[in-house]
C-alpha cells in the first residue's frame, strides 16, 4: 500500500503571498464623506496605502503637501503629462488632478493595495488601462440636503466654490451605475464597514493569487490518490 500523501497545506498566508495588489477607487460627489471613509480605512487596514495625487489646486489650510496631495504649478503638471508620468488625469473645478504612475505600478506588483480618491474621469481611464486590478466604489450621501449641509459644515471652501462643487456633483452622480459597488454614507461607521468588507472580499478573488490554483489542485490530487489507494 502507498504511504499517505504529504498534505499540501495552503495556509492563508501562503495564499496571500504573491497576490497582486488591487486598486480601490473611491468616488463620490463632494461632501458625501469619501475622504472621511478613506482616512478610516487607511488608519485601520494594513497593506493599504493612498495614491497621492498631484494637483494644481491651491492647498487648503488643513492639507499638508505630500500627504494629501502634491501641489504643483501648471507648468510642472504639463511636464509630467508630456513625459507619460501620469496614469490618468482630469480637470475638475478648473484645476488639474492626476495620479502619478510609478508608485501605483510598484505597489500592485509587490502585492500592496492602493486607494484612489479620484473622480469619474479618472476612474474611466483606469478601467481602460487595468480593469481587472480596479475595484470601484461610489459613495452616496443619504440626501442632497445632507450633502449640502456637510459641505457647509466642513467650512473649508468659499460659498462660490461650494456652488461649483454642487454643479459637478450632479454630473458625477449620473455615473453611479458604472461603479462596482455603491455605498450610502448615512451612518459613517456602517458605510466604512461596508467598504472594508468589499476590500476584504475582493482581496480573496482567486485570480489575484495565481499561485493558489496549483496548491489547491495539489491538495485535491493528494486526496484523490489517498482514496484510490484505500479502494
Ligand atoms: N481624475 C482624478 N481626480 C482626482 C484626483 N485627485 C482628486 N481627484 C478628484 O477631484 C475632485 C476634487 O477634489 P478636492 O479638490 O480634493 O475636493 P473634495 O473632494 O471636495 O475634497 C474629487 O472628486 C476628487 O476625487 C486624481 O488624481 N485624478
Ligand atoms: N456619515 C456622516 N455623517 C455626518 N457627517 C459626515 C459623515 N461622513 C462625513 N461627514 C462630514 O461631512 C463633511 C464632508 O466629508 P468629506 O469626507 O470631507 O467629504 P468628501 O471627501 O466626499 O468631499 C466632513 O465635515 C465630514 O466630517
Amino acid at each position: 500500500m502507498t504511504e499517505a500523501p504529504a498534505a499540501t497545506i495552503v495556509s492563508a498566508e501562503e495564499a496571500e503571498q504573491q497576490r497582486r495588489g488591487l486598486m480601490l477607487v473611491l468616488s463620490s460627489p463632494s461632501g458625501a464623506g469619501k475622504s472621511t471613509i478613506a482616512r478610516l480605512l487607511l488608519d485601520k487596514e494594513d497593506n493599504l496605502e493612498l495614491s497621492i495625487s498631484v494637483t494644481t489646486r491651491p492647498r487648503r489650510s488643513s492639507e499638508v503637501d505630500g500627504v494629501h496631495y502634491k501641489f504643483l504649478d501648471p507648468k510642472r503638471f504639463e511636464q509630467m503629462r508630456e513625459h507619460d508620468e501620469l496614469l490618468e488625469w482630469a480637470e475638475v473645478h478648473g484645476n488639474y488632478y492626476a495620479t502619478p504612475r510609478g508608485p501605483v505600478e510598484e505597489a500592485i506588483e509587490s502585492g500592496r493595495d492602493i486607494l484612489f480618491d479620484i473622480d469619474i474621469q479618472g476612474t474611466y481611464q483606469l478601467y481602460d488601462k487595468m480593469r481587472s486590478d480596479v475595484v470601484s466604489v461610489f459613495i452616496l450621501p443619504p440626501s442632497i440636503a445632507e450633502m449640502k449641509s456637510r459641505l457647509f459644515r466642513r467650512a473649508e471652501d468659499a460659498d462660490e466654490i461650494i456652488a461649483k462643487r454642487m454643479k459637478t456633483a450632479v454630473g458625477e452622480m449620473r455615473h453611479w451605475s458604472e461603479y462596482d459597488y455603491v455605498v450610502v454614507n448615512d451612518d459613517l461607521e456602517r458605510a466604512y464597514e461596508n467598504v472594508r468588507a468589499i476590500l476584504r472580499a475582493e482581496r480573496l478573488k482567486q485570480f489575484r493569487s495565481p499561485k493558489i490554483g496549483p496548491l489547491i489542485q495539489g491538495m485535491v490530487d493528494d486526496l484523490e490518490m489517498e482514496l484510490r489507494d484505500k479502494d
